[in-house]
């Protein structure tokens, strides 16, 4: 389990996050979610260890690790914009982290991992060849590849659109499940949170307005900001659909 206790961060005198309380249980998939500037990265940053907390704790399997430098936690991030090296190819890029380690993972299981993110026939390629689905999938199998004790994933989703969405959000799902993987990602999309985690953490101006499962979210927001943030998104996404279906009705109805 991840337990975060009390966790404090300002920034130039400035409360970022105010006082984070929260439990993530072994394997769990759980979205941070919120507006702009709510603090969602600073609180990842802070649980990989790029940013220091100035207060509180971070228990993982039992020891507080607040202080413990990012190399030792043995947490690893895919970054927003992938951070792929360019002149590498895709099995390079995958196997990179292995050159100085090779007690990571295994031929093997770096072959199950190319496997379960469909990259085989990808390998010889070049990144600038891959679209932005395979290059997310060569960032994730290049991070699983070090056997993270946590996955932490900034804005997967962000740079992709509809189909090669999905199919990331079911790799993610898969990778998760296969490997009993704890994976905490940022996200500000309500939708993308809401279908792709166990729980949701959702954030307004440094605090934690709610965290729970899906439905819990959905069938009791437990503050206003909930109901008007993310389920009004919703709303407004779902009655979007909803015009559109029924301007193509109205169309067909015009032609017969
Ligand atoms: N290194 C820093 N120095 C000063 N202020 C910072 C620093 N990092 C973040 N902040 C401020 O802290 C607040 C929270 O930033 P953070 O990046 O955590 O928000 P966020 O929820 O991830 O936003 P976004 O969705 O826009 O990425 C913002 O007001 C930001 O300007």
């Amino acid at each position: 389990m991840l337990e975060l206790k009390h966790i404090k961060k300002s920034f130039d005198g400035v409360p970022v996050l105010k006082n984070i309380n929260l439990e993530i249980e072994d394997g769990e998939i759980v979205s941070i979610l919120g507006p702009s500037g709510c603090g969602k990265t600073t609180l990842l940053n802070i649980i990989l260890g790029l940013t220091e907390a100035d207060a509180g704790e971070l228990i993982f399997q039992e020891k507080d690790i607040l202080h413990v430098p990012m190399e030792e936690r043995g947490f690893n991030i895919v970054f927003q914009d992938y951070a792929l090296f360019p002149n590498l190819n895709v099995k390079q890029n995958i196997t990179y982290g292995l050159r100085n380690n090779k007690n990571l993972a295994t031929v093997e299981e770096v072959n199950g991992l190319i496997n379960l993110l469909g990259l085989k026939e990808h390998l010889d390629k070049k990144i600038e060849q891959l679209s932005g689905g395979q290059k997310q999938r060569v960032a994730l199998a290049r991070t699983m590849v070090m056997k993270p004790k946590i996955l932490l994933l900034d804005e997967p989703l962000s740079a992709l659109d509809g189909v090669i969405k999905e199919s990331i959000k079911d790799k993610i799902k898969e990778i998760a499940r296969e490997y009993h993987l704890t994976t905490i990602i940022v996200t500000h999309d309500p939708e993308e949170a809401l279908t792709l985690s166990d729980k949701v953490l959702i954030m307004n101006q440094g605090n934690i307005a709610q965290f729970g499962r899906p439905e819990d979210i959905i069938n009791a927001p437990e503050e206003d900001f909930v109901k008007k943030f993310i389920l009004r998104q919703l709303e407004i996404k779902r009655n979007n659909i909803m015009m559109l279906f029924s301007e193509s009705e109205a169309k067909r109805f015009q032609v017969v």
